[in-house]
């Protein structure tokens, strides 16, 4: 379902269909939403964002990420942003490669039975413009830990060329801080 909902939103992004096609649509996805609302749970119980082995985690708001290798100190795998996620030009908008960012460093900085964190900052520099459409590949690793904190470090390439860098401040939680 997840993947049809990130291409659905590309097809619309990218689409401008005839009138009667959008009032078509538009009440076919009312359809869906009211079905789904009858379903709704409580944040704790949701499935959405807590399927680990599914790309992004099946997490709309993140773009669909797949790590490939993972482990204490370092993740790597792959991305492809899509029409959903264009700025303009071919390239990604500025807004969703920092998405990417977080929910990558933040997952490595709770591998190896760490406790949950929190981004306290997260710097993004763009290299070189980021395209959608392509298969891009990423990295992130801990940079060090010092108590609490945990400075990580993250990159997405495009083959041989660097388009945007990261580096993050994640705050491990005290006990019963939100
Ligand atoms: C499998 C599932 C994977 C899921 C991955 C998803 C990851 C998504 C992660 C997020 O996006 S979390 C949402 C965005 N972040 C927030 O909403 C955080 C809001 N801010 C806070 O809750 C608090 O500010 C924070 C927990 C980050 C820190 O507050 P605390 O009161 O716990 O920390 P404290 O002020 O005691 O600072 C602890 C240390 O961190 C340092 N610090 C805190 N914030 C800083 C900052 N912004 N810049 C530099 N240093 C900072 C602080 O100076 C201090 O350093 P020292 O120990 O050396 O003195």
């Amino acid at each position: 379902m997840v993947d049809q909902l990130r291409m659905f939103l590309d097809r619309v992004a990218a689409a401008v269909p005839p009138p009667d096609l959008v009032n078509e649509i538009t009440k076919l996805a009312a359809e869906f939403n009211a079905r789904l609302q009858s379903h709704e749970v409580a944040e704790y119980n949701q499935v959405a964002g807590q399927l680990i082995d599914l790309p992004g985690r099946a997490q709309l708001l993140t773009p669909a990420y797949t790590v490939e290798e993972l482990d204490d100190q370092r993740a790597a795998g792959h991305v492809r942003f899509g029409r959903h996620h264009l700025g303009n030009n071919g390239a990604v908008h500025g807004g969703a490669i920092p998405l990417l960012f977080d929910d990558l460093l933040g997952r490595l900085a709770l591998v190896g039975g760490r406790p949950k964190s929190r981004t306290a900052y997260l710097h993004i520099d763009y290299r070189s413009i980021t395209p959608i459409d392509e298969d891009l590949q990423f990295e992130a690793w801990f940079e060090r830990e010092e108590g609490r904190k945990r400075v990580l470090r993250g990159a997405i390439r495009h083959n041989e060329r660097v388009c945007a860098e990261a580096h993050g401040l994640f705050v491990a939680l005290r006990p019963g801080q939100p």
